[in-house]
Formats: C-alpha cells, sequence, structure tokens
C-alpha cells in the first residue's frame, strides 16, 4: 500500500527524518510509537504532501506521490485525522458524512464503492461511529469523543485505501479510548482500509493489537508486536522508560 524509501527531512540545520523507511502492507492496521518531537507528526506531514522530503520517496500503490500537492495525494487515495476534530461545528451529523461522500463520488466518478446506495452507506457510517440516534443534531452539541469517531467515520466515507490517524485519543477517557480502538480494527476488519494511527496511549496500544512502529531521533528502529517491543532494552530505555502501563 504504501512503502517509504530512505526519507530525509530538515528543518534549517536540523535533521528531523534521517533515512527513514517504512513499508504498510495492504489491509493492515500500524501503529506509531515514539517519544515526543522524534517526527512522527513530520513523517505524517511528508506521506500527506503538506512538507516536501529533502531526500528520498514515497510510493503509495506503486506510485510515486513523493512531493505532490496535498489535495493531489487525498485525490489518490490517503486521507488523515489531525488531533483536533476537524469537523463542521454547524452542520448535523449526517450532513458531515454527507460532504465526504459527495467528495468521494466525485473523485471515484462512481458510487461502485462501499455500499449499495448512499442511503445504506449514511446508515453504516451513523453505525459505525455510534451516532446513528443523533444523526439531525448540530455537530457542536456533540461530545469530544463523539467529534473524533464521527471524524473517522467522515475519513471512511472519503474512502480512500490508506487512513492516517494522528493521536485519535486525545483528551479522551478510558472507555471512550477503548471504544476508538474498537472503531479503527473496525476500519481494517470490515472495510479493508490500511491504518495507520501516531498513539501515545498504551491502553489504546495494547487494545489495537497490531503492528507497532517504534521510532526514536528521526527513525524507525524496531517493527513488531507490543509483546516484543515490550522487552526490547533499547526501547523502554529511549520511550517507556519507566512506564509500568507497558
Ligand atoms: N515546520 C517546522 N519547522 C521547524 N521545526 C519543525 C517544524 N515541524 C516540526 N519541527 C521540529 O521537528 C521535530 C519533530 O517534530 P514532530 O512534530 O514531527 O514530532 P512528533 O514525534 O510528532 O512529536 P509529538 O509526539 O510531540 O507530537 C521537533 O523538534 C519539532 O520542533
Amino acid at each position: 500500500m504504501l512503502e517509504i524509501k530512505s526519507i530525509v527531512k530538515r528543518f534549517g540545520g536540523i535533521t528531523v527524518l534521517s533515512d527513514l523507511s517504512l513499508s504498510l502492507e495492504p489491509g493492515s492496521v500500524n501503529c506509531i510509537i515514539g517519544p515526543n518531537g522524534c517526527g512522527k507528526t513530520t513523517l505524517f506531514n511528508l506521506i500527506t504532501g503538506r512538507l516536501r522530503p529533502d531526500d528520498g520517496q514515497i510510493i503509495l500503490k506503486g506510485q510515486d506521490i513523493t512531493g505532490r500537492p496535498a489535495w493531489r495525494i487525498a485525490n489518490l487515495g490517503i486521507s488523515r485525522k489531525f488531533q483536533i476534530p476537524g469537523v463542521y461545528p454547524e452542520l448535523s451529523v449526517a450532513e458531515n458524512l454527507i460532504v465526504p461522500l459527495a467528495a468521494a463520488q466525485r473523485r471515484s466518478g462512481s458510487m461502485a464503492t462501499m455500499f449499495s446506495s448512499r442511503a445504506d452507506r449514511l446508515a453504516a457510517l451513523l453505525d459505525l461511529c455510534g451516532l446513528s440516534h443523533k444523526a439531525v443534531d448540530r455537530v457542536e452539541t456533540l461530545a469530544h469523543g463523539e467529534k473524533q469517531w464521527l471524524e473517522i467515520a467522515m475519513l471512511l466515507a472519503f474512502d480512500t485505501d490508506l487512513i492516517l490517524l494522528d493521536e485519535p485519543t486525545a483528551g479522551m477517557s478510558v472507555p471512550e479510548t477503548e471504544k476508538t480502538a474498537g472503531l479503527v480494527k473496525r476500519l481494517q476488519s470490515e472495510f479493508g482500509k490500511t491504518v495507520l494511527v501516531i498513539e501515545h496511549d498504551m491502553s489504546f496500544v495494547r487494545a489495537l493489537d497490531c503492528r507497532l512502529i517504534v521510532m526514536l531521533r528521526g527513525k524507525v528502529v524496531r517493527e513488531g508486536r507490543l509483546e516484543e517491543i515490550q522487552k526490547d532494552p533499547e526501547v523502554i530505555a529511549a520511550y517507556l522508560g519507566g512506564t509500568a502501563a507497558c
């Protein structure tokens, strides 16, 4: 689905990403962990075209997207959720979903995507984010967690193959965090999406039960399951430190 080859990003004299390589299998869930400032968000900015790399290549489904504009990359099949919910507060929940549904229709030129009709699609998306009972409510009246779930459903409505989520559980309670892990898993299990998540919350990482990618000092230093990663001395020293949570 995605192949990042030896990417380098510098800001002035500081090298934030150095020779970083990574690949994502189609239909997989992957989670990036790493200490503050190690370059996780910068990596998302490079993948989505907000920033251009100084060196290296980014390949999406066999196509070189390195340095292409963000709108073009979105149309080629990558959607992204920022930490703060990117929803339309004055529109209803259903209207928020109709906007990306329409954008997906325009992008593909066909509705032969996930569902058989627009009504079915809308109902499935409302069900996915647990907001069927609030379909006509204005989004500004929703709780923080509900806005985050709505935005994840909006990404699904836009129907790209690859979905990037930047700390989707930021500001959430423990039950909300657990629900978010279930939602992210459904993107893969029910809809076949490839998902790449940045997350700090280890209870969420554990619940997600997926491949972990550990970044340190601008590089990928380890990949694997949590059980392996949490035993790694370098990871423990540099990132997990004393956090008994892992
Ligand atoms: N536009 C920019 N100009 C200059 N420096 C930047 C810019 N964007 C990021 N940086 C620097 O690059 C480094 C990596 O930042 P980045 O936000 O990618 O880290 P992160 O791993 O996502 O951190 P966090 O976990 O705190 O979100 C930091 O030192 C940051 O200050």
